[in-house]
């Protein structure tokens, strides 16, 4: 089980590990090494043991990590056994490509949902996701037991949407907008800028040359 107070790089390198196991364990492999994984996902091997550790998984020396049980373990914790239905808010342009994309490597999460204000787009089918007005989120997040959101909405309307979905019961936002958003303490918010990254990235290849 994942304990709250677990560090948050942890928490997001824990997708990495669970997709390189299961390609090893579609190879047929039963045991791997912290520094097998390491270079595979190319984190180094003192992290993954460390990451490993916080959840009690402890390689054996000289056999390493048992392939199947990690799986089996990080599947409960990643919530791969459960199909998680997720709303998208906001079917503008950036919207649209979230929806045409959908997470199809992803085996757990899904957009089932999506909604919007603009009548042009509402009762549409797009990319084969229903598009809601928003006087139906209420109605269908709870149909639909939907507890996480993406939110794609003009910067100016997002703190208000937010607002709407955290009555609305949503308990994680990830937010593509460039808003900090407020929130309850019990809703979680992770925030995407690709702005930010792309400064980050300019600001290595000056710094690092
Ligand atoms: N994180 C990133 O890297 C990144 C990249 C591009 C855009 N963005 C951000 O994503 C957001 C969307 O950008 P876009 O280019 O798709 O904008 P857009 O204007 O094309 O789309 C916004 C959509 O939100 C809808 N909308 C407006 N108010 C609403 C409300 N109250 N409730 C529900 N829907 C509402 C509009 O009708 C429209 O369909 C913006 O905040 C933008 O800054 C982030």
């Amino acid at each position: 089980m994942v304990t709250p107070n677990i560090p948050k790089a942890t928490a997001k390198r824990l997708p990495i590990y669970y997709r390189y196991l299961n390609i090893l364990a579609d190879a047929g492999k039963k045991h791997v090494s912290s520094t097998e994984l390491a270079e595979a996902v190319k984190i180094d091997p003192a992290t993954i043991r460390r990451d490993l550790s916080y959840f009690g998984a402890l390689g054996k020396r000289g056999y390493g990590y048992d392939i199947a049980s990690l799986q089996a373990f990080f599947k409960k914790t990643l919530r791969q056994d459960k199909l998680n239905n997720v709303a998208l808010i906001g079917v503008g342009n950036l919207g649209h490509a979230l929806l045409n994309y959908n997470f199809h490597k992803s085996n757990n999460a899904r957009i089932s949902a999506a909604f919007d204000i603009d009548p042009k787009i509402t009762g549409l089918i797009q990319s084969g996701i229903p598009v809601y007005p928003m006087e139906d989120m209420q109605e269908q997040l709870q149909l639909q037991q939907i507890e996480i959101a993406i939110l794609t909405v003009p910067a100016d309307k997002a703190q208000s949407v937010t607002d709407e979905l955290v009555a609305a019961g949503i308990k994680g936002i990830l937010n593509f907008t460039p808003l900090r958003i407020t929130v309850p303490n019990d809703v979680r918010v992770q925030n995407v800028d690709l702005t930010n990254e792309l400064q980050t990235l300019i600001y290595f290849l000056q710094h690092f040359e």
